[in-house]
C-alpha cells in the first residue's frame, strides 16, 4: 500500500519532501517504508504492538482535518476524524444514530462512552501503528473515559489555534453539506470549544506534550506568561493561520523524529 503510495506521489508533493529531506535530514521513502515497517502487530510474536497516539485539537475550522490528510500522506499514519466516525453512525443504523444527529446539530458533545468505543474500536481495526485521533477530546471528561479506556495517553497532542474569525469564515465557505456547518451551531460549538475543549489543551500543556503554547494568547492573556514559563522546552508553537502549507511547514519539524 506504501509502494503504491510512493508511485502516486504528485511532482508538487515530491518537490515537497525533497525539501523536507534537505530540511529535516530524513528521506520520503525512508518515511513511506517505515509505515510499511511499522504494523500494528509484532512480525514475531504476532502481538498487538501499543499504538502511537497523535491527538489533534483545534476549534471549528481550524484545519484539523486538512493537517491530517498531510501528515498522513508525509508520514504513513491512519486518521480517525472523530467526527466522521460519529457521522458515520447516524447512516448506520445504530441505536444511538438519531441521538448522535442531534448532538451535532447543537453543536454539543456526544457521551464519552460512545466516541470513546468507536475510536478503540476503529484503532483496533487498524493495521497502521501510526495513529491521528481528529478532534477528540473535547472535554476532560472526555479525556478521563479514554485514558480509563485505553490506560494509556497520547504520545503527542497537537493544537491549531487560530483566531475565532477565521474559524468561522472557514466553516461557513466548507461547502461539504454538514448539518453543523451554519452560523447558529457554530456560535454553539465555539463556546464549547472555549468552556469544555480549552481545559484539555491547558492539561496537556501542563504535561508537557502539547505541540502548541501560545493557544493562550487567543484566549486568556494573563495565563500565557505561566505556561510557557513552565513548559518552554517541551512545546512547540503551531499556529493555525497562513496558508495550509505554511501551516504543514510548522507541522513538519514535530514528526521528523519519525524515520
Ligand atoms: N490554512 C487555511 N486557509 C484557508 N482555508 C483553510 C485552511 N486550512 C483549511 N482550510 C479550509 O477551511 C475549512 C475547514 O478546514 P478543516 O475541515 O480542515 O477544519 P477542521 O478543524 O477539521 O474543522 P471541524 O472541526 O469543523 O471538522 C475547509 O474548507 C478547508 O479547506
Ligand atoms: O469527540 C468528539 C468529536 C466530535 N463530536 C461531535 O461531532 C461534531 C463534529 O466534529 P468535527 O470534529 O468538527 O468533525 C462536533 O461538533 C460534536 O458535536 C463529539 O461529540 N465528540
Ligand atoms: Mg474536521
Amino acid at each position: 500500500m506504501w509502494k503504491r503510495g510512493i508511485s502516486m506521489l504528485s511532482s508538487s508533493k515530491s518537490r515537497l519532501l525533497n525539501q523536507m529531506q534537505v530540511a529535516y535530514g530524513f528521506n520520503a521513502c525512508q518515511v513511506f517504508s517505515t509505515g510499511l515497517l511499522n504494523p500494528a502487530e509484532d512480525a514475531v510474536s504476532g502481538a498487538r504492538r501499543k499504538p502511537f497516539v497523535t491527538f489533534v485539537l483545534g476549534g471549528p475550522g481550524s484545519g484539523k482535518g486538512t493537517q491530517c490528510t498531510r501528515i498522513v500522506n508525509t508520514f504513513g499514519f491512519t486518521h480517525l476524524s472523530v467526527g466522521d466516525l460519529l457521522r458515520k453512525e447516524i447512516y448506520s443504523d445504530s441505536e444511538n444514530g438519531s441521538m448522535i444527529l442531534d448532538t451535532i446539530k447543537e453543536g454539543k458533545i456526544v457521551p464519552s462512552e460512545v466516541t470513546v468505543k468507536l475510536i478503540k474500536k476503529a484503532i483496533e481495526a487498524s493495521e497502521n501503528n501510526r495513529i491521528l485521533v481528529d478532534g477528540f477530546p473535547r472535554s476532560e471528561e472526555n479525556r478521563v473515559a479514554y485514558e480509563r479506556v485505553g490506560g494509556v495517553e497520547p504520545d503527542i497532542v497537537l493544537f491549531f489555534d487560530c483566531p475565532k474569525e477565521e474559524m468561522v469564515k472557514r466553516v461557513l465557505n466548507r461547502n461539504q453539506g454538514r448539518i453543523d456547518d451554519n452560523i447558529d451551531t457554530v456560535k454553539e460549538r465555539l463556546t464549547v470549544f472555549e468552556e469544555l475543549n480549552l481545559p484539555v489543551i491547558k492539561y496537556y500543556s501542563k504535561k508537557g506534550i502539547l505541540h502548541k503554547m501560545l493557544f493562550i494568547l487567543r484566549w486568556k492573556e494573563d495565563e500565557i506568561h505561566t505556561l510557557s514559563h513552565l513548559h518552554k522546552k517541551q512545546s512547540a508553537y503551531i499556529d493555525g493561520t497562513g496558508t495550509e502549507d505554511e501551516i504543514f511547514e510548522r507541522v513538519l519539524p514535530i514528526f521528523a523524529a519519525l524515520r
